[in-house]
């Protein structure tokens, strides 16, 4: 293929055939391949190219000059250019159609074309669902500002309504904002390493609305932190408030330290029922509609009797095998943070469950364990993160041959390459992807396999 000669800044007109697994515009020049942010397929735009790489580059589009009738009009293209809502350009039924059609291409490619792959279970309302928000805090023109980054870079575009976020938690976000300026807090400076508050958290628990507050700060030393403590508990919705420290110049979000300002150390929230104790470093589902939706389906997929030896893997505070515990024998969660098994204990205890338990470990290391030593197990429901299971672990589980595996994934690209994996020794029902995350390209779904 001979690279065309395109060069950085360089505006371009481009006809876009397709859109990308990000959820970006995919054009051609010269069979070079272009990825456009803020572009829809059929569309033909006014792009300037923003990075050339050796087989492919991207662009930003600057105007559309030829519109596809799935483009939205009324949400701000701001959103679009970040990253915090990179589909929200594209009609929500559509968003549906292409996260289905990425889950059918992914099977495809690896071989799996018999599976049944159902539409998208969508939202009735798909914005402002997200229960915890990661706000970048950065100083411009001498005021520290909250915002979020455009997209590939971190540069901040202020911002004030986030769109996707629980409103209350916006509002929290400009709240916090205006007591650290009250008091003279400085925003991040990454370039130079000075200023203080990188990112502030934070989650609200959709069922019984309280909330914690993590300030992330380059440096411990801010100064009037009891009076900003105190100003920000003057919200009595907000029980809990840390400030973690993270010096080192990285994307990851919470350094080691972790040090509680004020309130309870934890908040609380409900899914199906059941009460759950939420740490700042726990992972939670964000979306609270759609994740009961996703676990009653994932739970329905387990056709549990009562009898079954449950194993909740990549169980982070317990939910699905709490949610699941009265339907089974026994529930044994596995979950590699330790704070979240901690959490998880304690759920167990404030629902009164006692026929489930939890340990730390990583999931294919416990359950080569159980391999070895020949512990049995019925039903092993699985949440891995986006990488998906280890390859160790689906030998283990061809060895420990669980009845019924319930897949749930957040990645359909590893999701297809396991279960062409474990094809041979199970049968592959029907993938129902489940819109966890609309208006961004996330794909949550799943997926039942019977012991053949
Ligand atoms: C997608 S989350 C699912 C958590 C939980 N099932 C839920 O719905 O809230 C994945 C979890 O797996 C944990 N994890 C990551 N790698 C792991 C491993 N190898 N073994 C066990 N847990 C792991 C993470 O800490 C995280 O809590």
């Amino acid at each position: 293929m001979e690279k065309p000669n395109l060069k950085k800044n360089q505006e371009i007109e481009l006809n876009i055939e397709d859109l990308s697994y990000e959820g970006k515009g995919v054009a051609k020049v010269d069979d070079f391949t272009l990825f456009v942010d803020n572009a829809l397929p059929n569309e033909t735009v006014k792009a300037v190219i923003t990075r050339v790489n050796k087989n492919f580059g991207f662009a930003r589009t600057l105007e559309v000059l030829k519109e596809s009738p799935d483009r939205v009009h009324d949400i701000d293209a701001v959103y679009a250019q970040t990253g915090i809502a990179p589909l929200s350009h594209l009609k929500y039924d559509k968003q549906l159609e292409f996260k289905r059609n990425q889950v059918v291409t992914d099977f495809d490619k690896i071989g799996l074309k018999d599976v049944v792959v159902n539409k998208t279970l969508g939202m009735e309302s798909p914005f402002n669902y997200r229960n915890k928000a990661q706000v970048p805090v950065r100083q411009v023109n001498g005021k520290l500002t909250t915002g979020f980054y455009r997209r590939r870079s971190h540069d901040l575009v202020p911002m004030e309504n986030f769109l996707i976020q629980d409103p209350k938690i916006d509002a929290e976000i400009l709240r916090v904002r205006d007591i650290l300026r009250k008091y003279n807090v400085r925003g991040y400076d990454e370039k130079n390493q000075k200023g203080q508050i990188r990112t502030i958290m934070v989650r609200r628990a959709y069922f019984t609305g309280e909330m914690m507050i993590v300030l992330v700060s380059r440096t411990p030393d801010i100064s009037h932190y009891k009076d900003i403590t105190k100003e920000i508990l003057d919200n009595p919705e907000v029980k809990s408030l840390f400030l973690n420290i993270n010096s080192k110049n990285t994307n990851v979000i919470f350094g080691q330290k972790m040090t509680l300002l004020g309130g309870k150390k934890y908040i609380d929230d409900e899914i199906l029922g059941h009460t759950y104790r939420i740490s700042p470093r726990s992972f939670y589902q964000v979306n609270p509609v759609q994740t009961q939706n996703l676990y009653q389906m994932a739970i329905d997929k387990a056709e549990l009797t009562g009898k079954e030896n449950v194993v909740d893997a990549y169980s982070g505070i317990g939910t699905i095998g709490l949610s699941l515990a009265d339907k089974a024998k026994h529930v044994t969660g596995i979950e590699v943070i330790e704070d979240a098994v901690k959490d998880a204990d304690q759920n167990a205890k404030l629902n009164n469950i006692t026929n489930a338990d939890f340990v730390v470990g990583k999931t294919e290391d416990v359950l080569d364990e159980w391999a070895k030593n020949d512990i049995s197990v019925d039903v092993l429901m699985v949440d891995p993160p986006r990488k998906g299971l280890a390859s160790s672990l689906i030998d283990s589980l061809k060895n420990i041959k669980p009845e019924k595996i319930v897949y749930i994934s957040c990645n359909p690209a590893t999701l297809a390459r396991d279960l062409s994996l474990l094809s041979d020794t199970y049968e592959i029902g029907d993938v129902t992807p489940v819109d966890m995350f609309p208006m961004t390209n996330h794909i949550e779904s799943v997926t039942q396999l019977k012991l053949k």
